[in-house]
C-alpha cells in the first residue's frame, strides 16, 4: 500500500476502464474515497451490488462535488455532454482527465466546457479487452501497459506529475504525446485494425450463409483473434471512427493501396512480391518482441530478462 495520491476521485461512466481503475486504485490505496456515476440506473445498481466505488451517486454533479480528480470514462461521443453537465460543480483547482481512445476531438469538445480554475489533462491507457460494462474490469488491466498523457498548452507541472504518479501506481508505463500525433499513431495501431477485424468477420458472416457453420467450426487462430476484436462495444467504436475520421481515413487509404498491390501479385503470380512483403512484416513482429513490447507473447519474459 502506498500513500493516497488524491483525497477524492470521481469516475464518470462505470464501464471496463473506470471499473479497472477503481480496482487498481483500491489495490494500491491511491485515493481516500472513490465516487462513481453512470447514466443508466441498471449500471449504477450493478456497481452498488458488486462494491464498485465507495459511493455510487445518482447524478454526475453529486459524484464530482469535492473531487480532486474527475475521470471521464464514457464513450468519446459523450465526453462533451458530460463535461458540460459537471462544469459548474467542479472544485476549483481540481484535475479533470479522460481515458478516451481519441484525443484531438476530446480536447476540442471538453476543453471549452471547463472552468478556467481546473486543470484538464487528457489521457489514454493503451489497455483494454473486448468486454464492456461495470463487471468487466479487473485491477491488473493496466499492469505493464502504456498510458499516454496528452497535456494541453500551459499544463501546470504539479497536476501533470500527480496524474502520472496515479497511472504508474496503477501499474502503467507513462509517456507524453501531442494530440495530433496520438490520433495518427492510434489510427495505425488500433483504430484501422479494429475496422479491418469488423470487416473480416462481416465477410465471414456473409460466407457462413453459404457454407453453413464451417466458418465457426474450422476457425483458426487468426480468425478467432478477429472475432474477439469484432466483439468490442459498438457504441465505443462508432464514436472512435466518427471522431478520428481524418487519421483513420488516411491510414485506410494506404491500407487499400497495399491490399490492391498484394491482390495484383496473387492474380499475376508474383511470388517474389508476396515473399518480400511477408519477410518485411515478419521483421516488424520480431522487433516488437525483441524490444519487450508485447507483454502477451510467450517469449516476452525471455526478451525482457535478456535486456533487449
Ligand atoms: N474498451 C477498451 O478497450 C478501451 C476503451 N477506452 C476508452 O475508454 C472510454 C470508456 O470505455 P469503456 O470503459 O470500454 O466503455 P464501457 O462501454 O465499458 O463503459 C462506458 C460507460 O459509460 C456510461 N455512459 C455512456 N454515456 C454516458 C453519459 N452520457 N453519461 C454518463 N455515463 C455514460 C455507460 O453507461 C457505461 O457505464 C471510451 O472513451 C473508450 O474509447 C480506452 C482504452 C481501452
Ligand atoms: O482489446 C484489444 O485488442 C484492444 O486493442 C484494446 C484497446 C481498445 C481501445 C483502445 O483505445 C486501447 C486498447
Amino acid at each position: 500500500m502506498s500513500a493516497p495520491i488524491y483525497d477524492r476521485i470521481a469516475l464518470i461512466g462505470l464501464g471496463l476502464i473506470a471499473s479497472s481503475m477503481f480496482w487498481a486504485i483500491k489495490r494500491a490505496g491511491l485515493a481516500g474515497e472513490v465516487t462513481g456515476y453512470a447514466r443508466s440506473e441498471e449500471t449504477r445498481n450493478t456497481a452498488r451490488r458488486i462494491g464498485l466505488c465507495d459511493r455510487v451517486c445518482d447524478s454526475a454533479v453529486e459524484a464530482v462535488e469535492g473531487a480532486d480528480l474527475v475521470v471521464l470514462a464514457v464513450p468519446v461521443g459523450a465526453m462533451g455532454t458530460v463535461a458540460r453537465e459537471i462544469a459548474k460543480a467542479l472544485k476549483p483547482g481540481a484535475t479533470v482527465t479522460d481515458v478516451g481512445s481519441v484525443k484531438k476531438h476530446v480536447i476540442e469538445v471538453v476543453g471549452p466546457e471547463l472552468p478556467k480554475d481546473v486543470h484538464f489533462i487528457p489521457a489514454h491507457p493503451l489497455a483494454g479487452t473486448e468486454h464492456s460494462g461495470p463487471e468487466s474490469g479487473f485491477a491488473e488491466l493496466f499492469d505493464n501497459r502504456w498510458c499516454l498523457l496528452v497535456p494541453v498548452e500551459n499544463c501546470a507541472p504539479e497536476p501533470l506529475a500527480r496524474l502520472r504518479t496515479l497511472w504508474e501506481r496503477m501499474g502503467a508505463n507513462v509517456d507524453e504525446m501531442d494530440p495530433e500525433h496520438h490520433d495518427l499513431v492510434l489510427a495505425v495501431t488500433s483504430h484501422a485494425p479494429h475496422l479491418i477485424a469488423y470487416t473480416m468477420v462481416g465477410v465471414a458472416d456473409d460466407l457462413r450463409r453459404v457454407t453453413d457453420s464451417e466458418v465457426i467450426k474450422y476457425s483458426a487462430a487468426g480468425f478467432r483473434d478477429f472475432t474477439r476484436i469484432a466483439a468490442s462495444d459498438p457504441t465505443m467504436w462508432r464514436d472512435v471512427f466518427l471522431t478520428n475520421k481524418e487519421a483513420t481515413l488516411e491510414i485506410l487509404g494506404r491500407f487499400t493501396e497495399e491490399l490492391f498491390a498484394l491482390q495484383r501479385a496473387i492474380r499475376i503470380g508474383d511470388g517474389q512480391h508476396l515473399f518480400d512483403y511477408f519477410t518485411r512484416t515478419r521483421a516488424i513482429r520480431r522487433g516488437i518482441i525483441e524490444a519487450g513490447q508485447d507483454t502477451d507473447a510467450p517469449d516476452f519474459g525471455r526478451a525482457k530478462k535478456a535486456g533487449t
